[in-house]
């Protein structure tokens, strides 16, 4: 478990603060440099493979693929007390939310301009995070791997270490205000030690990271690929180079909406002349989709954050993958194929394309170029109006794929349900790959 008190000095961070320094007094003082060095396993780029998600459907918005089992261990007792205090503000989290940005701006109005002009409904989603975090402080390796990509994630918004103690402190002026009727200093050494936790492995991983990387890479858009009257290809050329591997994601920002950020997933595998492409949909209200399809053309530069995700193929096996993309979920899809190409392997790869109408299916063609020059790839269209199915009902009517790995991509219904289906079919859960479904809500908005 992720108690302060006996494993900060655990897998990925070791200089970590105790949680002593906080508890229950005054706030603590981050360290601003890394203990581990660059290269050290908490260097690694790459998240710790984690095991099957078992986590109930309340909890998947939060902890993304293969996240571990629940344990059936006793939560500890500051995971009590938080837990606790989440269900006390939860009735009014709107309320804590507001209450907490008005705090951070007043206390600190240095710190306004680091979030978007406009605080729409991407303005909670740091507080959302640090409350998850919070919630799942007895889930060490989920955990850190959450907050190393969210310490990371950070930079390019210009956070910086002395950042944290302000953002700690309104945290818990607002659940305090909130949780009036319960809080008392238990309440708050245990939001103290847990805040202290989450910043340090945060801070610890942007310095790490920040030894090795860009903040952000500028990226110029070099071609601009209209496919249907709401979606187009974008493919962009970083200012430097950019290491990613195919099934990742980044985030984006575009000149038009500074500072807000969403998430797109590469649709290629990284090429040799280190263009990236992506797949955009413009959704209603979807300020930054909207702007990339419809405003954005060739010589518009944009910004980019790290990669992240995990959703990449095993190399060390040579089991089949079965693939599911719906709608523009098939830009991953279609980095993976290329990614098993690239490999030589003679993997069996079977892709189900799926889309609403068949005006919708915008690179059906791509894909099937790729299965005439690959003998071991298949790729079906699924088709809801025609076929009368949604595309995870239709891997059922195959199969049979228990010896496949699995990888889903699209909405988020789409992904709930096609985790279901490939479990039905045979598939254990660690072998079933998706992207957080609480980062895909701002996917692609
Ligand atoms: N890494 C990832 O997982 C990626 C996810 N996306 C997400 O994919 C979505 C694509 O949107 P659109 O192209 O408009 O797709 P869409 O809404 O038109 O749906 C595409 C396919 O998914 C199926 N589907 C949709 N909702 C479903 C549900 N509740 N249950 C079962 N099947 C369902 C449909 O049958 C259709 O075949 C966006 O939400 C985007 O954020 C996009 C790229 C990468």
């Amino acid at each position: 478990m992720f108690e302060a008190r006996h494993t900060m000095d655990a897998p990925t961070t070791t200089s970590a603060d105790n949680g002593t320094s906080g508890g229950g007094g005054g706030w603590f003082t981050p360290h601003q440099q890394p203990a581990t060095p660059p290269g050290g396993e908490s260097a690694s780029p790459e998240p710790a493979p984690m095991a099957p998600e078992t986590t109930p459907p309340a909890e998947q918005h939060v902890l993304s693929q293969r996240t571990a089992p629940a344990r059936a261990q006793e939560a500890s007792p500051d995971a009590v007390l938080i837990r606790r205090t989440m269900a006390e503000v939860g009735p009014v989290a709107d309320k804590v939310t507001s209450y907490f940005y008005a705090l951070l701006f007043v206390r600190h109005p240095e710190l306004r301009s680091l979030f978007p002009a406009a605080m729409d409904t991407q303005r909670d989603r740091l507080l959302k995070a640090l409350l998850t975090a919070a919630e799942h402080i007895d889930n060490t390796p989920v955990l850190v791997d959450y907050l190393q990509n969210l310490g990371r994630g950070h930079r390019k918004y210009g956070t910086r270490p002395e950042h944290y103690p302000a953002v700690g402190e309104c945290l818990i002026g607002a659940l305090k205000k909130y949780a009036e009727h319960i809080w008392g200093p238990a309440f708050e050494a245990a939001w103290v030690r847990a805040y202290t936790t989450i910043s340090q492995v945060m801070i610890d991983a942007a310095a790490v990271d920040e030894l090795r990387a860009p903040a952000w890479w500028y990226a110029e858009v070099v071609a601009h690929d209209l496919r249907t009257r709401d979606v187009a290809v974008v493919t962009v050329r970083p200012d430097q180079p950019y290491p990613f591997l195919a099934g990742q994601y980044t985030s984006l920002e575009t000149p038009w909406w500074p500072r807000i950020w969403r998430h797109y997933s590469f649709a290629s595998a990284p090429r040799s002349d280190g263009l990236l492409s992506f797949h955009v949909k413009a959704v209603p209200a979807g300020w930054v989709s909207g702007a990339l399809v419809h405003r954005a053309r060739p010589g518009d530069v944009l910004r980019l954050g790290p990669p992240s995700g995990s959703m990449t193929v095993d190399h060390t096996t040579d089991r089949g993958l079965l693939c599911l993309g719906g709608g523009t979920g098939i830009a991953p899809i279609k980095a993976l194929v290329e990614d098993v190409a690239e490999h030589g392997e003679r993997r069996p790869v079977e892709v189900f394309y799926g889309a609403r109408t068949d005006i919708d299916l915008y690179d059906i063609d791509t894909m099937l170029r790729l299965q005439q020059s690959h003998p071991w790839l298949s790729v079906r269209a699924v088709i809801d109006e025609q076929a009368r199915l949604q595309l995870p009902d239709a891997i059922r009517r195959y199969g049979p794929w228990n010896e496949y790995d699995a990888y889903v991509s699209g909405p988020p219904g789409m992904i709930r349900k096609g985790v279901d289906a490939l479990r039905d079919s045979g598939i254990p859960s660690e072998r079933i790959r998706h992207d957080s479904l609480e980062e895909l809500v701002v996917i692609g908005d």
